[in-house]
């Protein structure tokens, strides 16, 4: 707590408002430092709880939320400090596979310290200089790991507005007055075309951008969840033979389930073929071109993309949010999205007004995601990435050995092409039963029993879910650079411990 001088003080006593307050603000923000670096030690402490679960109604009456009419003691903001981060679930413990995203890289979280700490807005060089100048830095660099000389790209709010970033993009391309004259530029019903495995963003563009999700036309998917070319091309025909316009065909690199890759040569031909824009959703497995190990054959091919999504805060593992669309063809984005506000991007300015990015998507505002992925090149490394992402394979490959040497205990769905390792677990009583539909349905309904067992216990949080082939099962991801073979071994160990008897 704060010294018996400050205890008392409350924000007009500290910076700004009071000049002379620097020695009590900094008593105070280094008191919340120390209260996050608890936060931190427990983070990587195995026997700290993962989250210490409630549910909202409890959760409420266990936290004082009210918004009060006059200001609170900078003590009091010191508790609500700890106790929002007690009822916090720790997605950076080594026992926390619950999501694409998992881990916190301390680098990156001190990157976003300072990105905080410097506040400012992305939209033009005047006000962000270096940060726009590591944006240009690092994206060209991703674009080059693409395999592109050239080319745009910007920081988006998440895969999903990435995605929508690229579909604008295809669109203006393929009619460029559409801009000025809306939909009757067009004349015809667009069509797009995405996997059954996609992420739904995908789908969602073609209800935000007018389409309508009739015409975003699901390719079926192979056992594996990769999209069959033939299929793909078969759809095509179909609605152009209805005098549809097929404009845009979305490949997924790492579909969000089962970790699946679509086949990027034989799409690449066909929307060769039938001059489509190629987007290749890698929001999830773009974290891969960087090892020289696992980028083929999984992404052989990226290159041919017109776009693609790469979101940093997944594989990478820079903090939230993180996520890059990149563009093969430079100016596209900037004609596709300018509407030249006079007031923000005046053109007579000191400086090349190239560097104000902020007209080049219809965000105006946008938050600095860079710095924090910049910090965190700059402490590992391309070869340090490239390490993380082998380790990551890693530990997913020794997963899927440890699954098979428990075959009472573990159902293996399929191999997996990333760290989305996809099981059953077996509790006892059908350890004897034959593979069946009939158990299948079981160990559907036991998933979110487990599931509820282990956040009651606190001890464990591994994902689960069904997809459009089989009813719920467990998808283990592994992407946080904390986790190790010992907390693999945990995890088999726990879930049997918490569902032997289900
Ligand atoms: O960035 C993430 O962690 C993320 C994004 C998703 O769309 C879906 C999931 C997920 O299914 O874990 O995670």
């Amino acid at each position: 707590s704060l010294s018996r001088e400050h205890c008392n003080l409350k924000y007009s006593d500290i910076l700004p408002h009071n000049a002379e307050g620097y020695p009590a603000t900094r008593e105070f923000l280094m008191k919340v430092v120390d209260i996050l670096l608890d936060f931190i030690k427990s983070t990587s402490d195995r026997n700290a709880k993962v989250l210490d679960f409630h549910h909202p109604s409890d959760m409420m009456r266990l936290l004082d939320l009210e918004i009060p009419d006059t200001g609170l003691t900078l003590q009091q903001l010191l508790i609500d400090c700890s106790t929002t981060l007690k009822y916090q679930v720790k997605t950076g413990h080594p026992h926390f596979f619950n999501q694409l995203s998992c881990g916190l890289d301390l680098i990156s979280m001190a990157g976003e310290w300072l990105t905080a700490t410097a506040n400012t807005n992305m939209f033009t060089y005047e006000i962000a200089p270096v940060f726009i100048l590591m944006e240009h830095v690092v994206l060209q660099k991703m674009r080059e790991l693409i395999g592109w000389s050239g080319g745009d790209s910007i920081l988006a709010p998440g895969g999903s507005i990435s995605n929508l970033y690229a579909f604008l993009a295809a669109r203006h391309k393929m009619f460029p007055t559409y801009k000025e004259r809306g939909l009757s530029a067009i004349g015809g019903q667009l069509v797009m075309f995405t996997s059954d495995q996609c992420h739904y963003s995908v789908k969602s563009c073609a209800a935000v951008c007018g389409l309508g999700t009739d015409n975003c036309v699901m390719v079926p998917s192979d056992d594996r969840g990769r999209m069959i070319p033939s299929k793909l091309e078969e759809l095509i025909m179909e609605r152009k033979a209805r005098g549809h316009i097929p404009f845009f065909v979305n490949a997924t690199a790492g579909t969000t389930v089962i970790g699946a890759f679509d086949p990027i040569p034989e799409i690449a031909d066909i929307c060769q073929r039938h001059k489509l824009w190629l987007h290749i959703d890698a929001a999830w497995g773009g974290g891969l071109l960087l090892s020289r190990r696992y980028r083929h054959p999984r992404m052989t091919g990226i290159e041919r993309a017109d776009s693609v999504t790469w979101n940093p805060h997944k594989l990478m593992g820079a903090l939230l949010q993180c996520s890059t669309i990149h563009f093969k063809e430079d100016g596209l984005l900037i004609s596709c999205n300018q509407m030249s506000a006079e007031y923000l991007f005046m053109t007579d300015k000191l400086y090349d007004v190239k560097y104000d990015t902020g007209d080049k998507v219809i965000q105006c505002g946008r938050h600095n995601d860079v710095f924090k992925l910049w910090l965190q090149w700059r402490a590992k490394g391309t070869e340090g990435f490239e390490k993380h992402m082998d380790r990551l394979m890693e530990l997913s490959e020794y997963m899927v050995r440890r699954i098979k040497q428990m075959p009472d205990k573990y159902y293996l769905i399929l191999e997996p092409e990333m760290v989305n390792v996809c099981f059953w677990y077996l509790p006892t009583r059908v350890r004897n039963m034959p593979h069946t539909a009939e158990r299948i349905k079981i160990l559907g309904d036991i998933c979110p029993i487990l599931k509820g067992r282990m956040m009651q216990a606190g001890t464990l949080m591994v994902g689960y879910q069904p997809d459009d082939r089989r009813p719920n099962f467990f998808r283990n991801i592994i992407s946080s650079a904390a986790v190790t073979e010992v907390d693999v071994d945990f995890l088999l160990a726990e879930m049997d411990r918490l569902g032997h008897d289900l």
